[in-house]
């Protein structure tokens, strides 16, 4: 049996500058970070006065010192005693925000101990002085700390306030982000929507990273305005705050998500497959100004700038946790924009038609997913006709019933046909159309919605007497013998417009038998050989129109082989015309037959042969 051996306990260690690196080349994506976590530090520690004494307003400072390349972060919260900075500042992953208050904590940013570190990315070391708000007489504290895990604690025989000031020198490679410029500016970006008065100071100089006045509402906050005035203002805060105009602003409100901003109109239509880049703060800090997934995914005709304060961010910052409460504020989110688009219908409907244009897409996937929407946006979808560019409205006003095509190729094949018939058709070719016009159908049974294919305008054109067909057999005869193997019917019909003298008509079977036919050309012989033993022969049919002048000068051309030349070459034309694929039989067919007819313009009248 065997003896087991007697155990050791060890204990993990942590590499401090290891963990630093982690943080600094894969957790922080921008080199300053480090004002962010102080910012953060120092605000959590004045919320945490708020505790103590409710009346309490307190500031930041930031004092910037060229000379020694140092910064100076200043807060009057409340501050450290010697106990909790032995605990909370020497113990990483420990804070003094999580968990300690049971039903208060979430008031705080941090929360994960670690912010601290990202200090040593720039500095070799942390100073930090602080003098605890929790007792009168708490000693003013320093508390060094150094990379390599080593701290020293002082107690400092000076008359310092409560609260905590951190300053760090910067490491050689990273002094250019201790200038004033570049501190102001990454303190206004991290912390501009703090509720403290935040400021800078540079030789003496102080400049405001905030407005003082206003700190307790966020900057985009307008209700101190008269309502005439608020949209002005948002726009002009959108337009400021991001470097672009907008074509309008819509306010933001989630109470799952204590979500507050606006959403800003895009006054551009967005490439398909971009995503929308939100400035999220969280808790009044910014969380990242790519976050991707708060608003719902259709909303790519917006950005926008938002608080939130009761969602969970993942660990890279630039998106959210994905759980039902995300989901519930993103339908909360989605309802705002979607009542705006509904009140912008009925309030102001030339300003709608205006966004429909950058943004048709993105409402017409909405609609396909919203009954009710769809029903209010459905009269402005921009659609084409065979009578050009309208909207549904207009197109149902003149016919009572839409008449559709379900792709892009069968609407160019009839569009023209169809019109010489005062036939109004849609072109559903585009993303999402055909869908739409099949949900218009079921949403308004009044109205007939029927999707049209090339041969069914075929069979609305008119037929010749009977006496005129028997006339014309001979013609008929060798136009067809003319186009022998090319699984094409000739008909002999009289269509609007008067000037086409041909008109291709194809089914759907028989389009795939034609494309079959023409992509067999370009594969090896196996396949040649699977692809001729799929398909079924389908005949498509070709249209000479009796109304036509040429039609009708051909048909009677005493010349057999010239009458069947001209009528390959009106086949192939009537293909290109409907945007056919052409094999390589008939691409032959047009330059023997554009070679024959030079010919023949070339011959004396003696050498022109008669069929009649
Ligand atoms: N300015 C300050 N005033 C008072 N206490 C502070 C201050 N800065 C840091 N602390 C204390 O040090 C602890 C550790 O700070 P650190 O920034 O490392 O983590 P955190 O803020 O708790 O969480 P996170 O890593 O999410 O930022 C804090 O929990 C807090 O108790």
């Amino acid at each position: 049996m065997l003896k087991e051996a007697p155990t050791m306990e060890h204990r993990f260690q942590i590499n401090l500058s290891g963990l630093i690196d982690l943080l600094s080349n894969h957790l922080y994506t921008r080199p300053d970070v480090f004002v962010r976590e102080l910012l953060q530090n120092a605000s959590d520690a004045m919320q945490a006065r708020t505790r103590l004494a409710a009346e309490f307003s307190g500031s930041i400072e930031l004092h910037v010192d060229d000379d020694m390349h140092a910064v100076r972060f200043i807060d009057t919260g409340i501050g450290l005693t010697e106990e909790e900075m032995h605990r909370f500042l020497a113990v990483i992953g420990e804070s003094s925000k999580r968990g300690v208050w049971v039903g208060q904590a979430q008031d705080y940013i941090g929360q994960f101990g670690i912010g601290l570190l990202a200090c040593f990315i720039v500095a070799d070391e942390i100073e930090l002085v602080s003098r605890s708000a929790t007792s009168p007489d708490a000693p003013a504290l320093r508390w060094r700390g150094r990379p390599d895990g080593t701290y020293d604690i002082a107690v400092l025989d000076e008359d310092v306030p409560p609260g905590t000031s951190v300053r760090l020198i910067a490491k050689p490679e990273s002094r250019s982000l201790f200038t004033a410029d570049k501190v102001f500016a990454a303190a206004s970006y991290y912390g501009g929507v703090l509720p403290w008065p935040i400021e800078v100071t540079h030789k003496g100089q102080s400049k405001a990273v905030n407005d003082s006045e206003r700190t307790q509402t966020f900057p985009w906050d307008a209700s101190h305005l008269p309502l005439s005035s608020r949209k002005a203002f948002l726009m002009e805060f959108g337009r400021r705050s991001m470097d672009t105009a907008f074509f309008d602003a819509i306010p933001l409100v989630s109470e799952t998500g204590g979500v507050n901003g606006v959403a800003y109109v895009l006054e551009r239509t967005p490439a398909h497959n971009s995503k929308s880049k939100h400035r999220v703060y969280l808790k009044r800090m910014l969380l990242s100004d790519s976050v991707e997934n708060l608003l719902p995914p259709w909303a790519f005709f917006v950005q926008c700038v938002v608080n939130c304060s009761e969602l969970r961010p993942t660990a890279a910052r630039n998106a959210f946790h994905q759980d039902e409460k995300l989901q519930k504020t993103q339908e909360e989110l989605g309802a705002c924009l979607r009542n705006y688009l509904v009140d912008l219908a009925r309030r102001d409907p030339a300003q709608l038609q205006k966004l429909m244009a950058y943004h048709h897409m993105t409402l017409k996937a909405l609609a396909l997913e919203d009954d009710e929407f769809f029903k209010l946006f459905a009269p402005w979808f921009p659609i084409e006709t065979n009578y050009g560019q309208s909207t549904l409205q207009v197109y149902l006003e003149r016919n009572q019933r839409i008449l559709c095509t379900a792709g892009v190729d069968a609407f160019r094949q009839i569009a023209q046909i169809a019109a010489g018939q005062g036939i109004d058709v849609i072109n559903a070719g585009y993303v999402y159309d055909a869908e739409l016009m099949a949900k218009y159908g079921e949403l308004f049974p009044l109205t007939p919605v029927r999707f049209v294919e090339p041969s069914d305008i075929g069979h609305q054109l008119q037929n010749l007497s009977d006496e005129q067909e028997a006339r014309h057999q001979n013609f008929m005869q060798l136009a067809q013998s003319a186009l022998e193997g090319l699984a094409c019917t000739v008909k002999l019909k009289v269509f609007e417009p008067g000037d086409l003298p041909t008109l291709f008509a194809s089914n759907r079977d028989a389009n795939i038998s034609r494309q079959m036919t023409v992509s067999t050309e370009h594969v090896d012989d196996l396949w040649k050989d699977i692809v001729t033993q799929v398909k079924q022969e389908e005949n498509s049919e070709i249209y000479f129109n009796y109304g036509n002048a040429l039609v009708r000068r051909l048909i009677q051309h005493p010349d057999a082989s010239l009458v069947q030349r001209i009528v390959q070459i009106l086949y192939v034309q009537a293909l290109l015309m409907g945007h056919y694929p052409l094999s390589s039989r008939e691409l032959n067919l047009m330059s023997d037959g554009l070679s024959g007819l030079l010919e023949w313009s070339l011959m004396g009248t003696g050498e022109k042969p008669t069929w009649h």
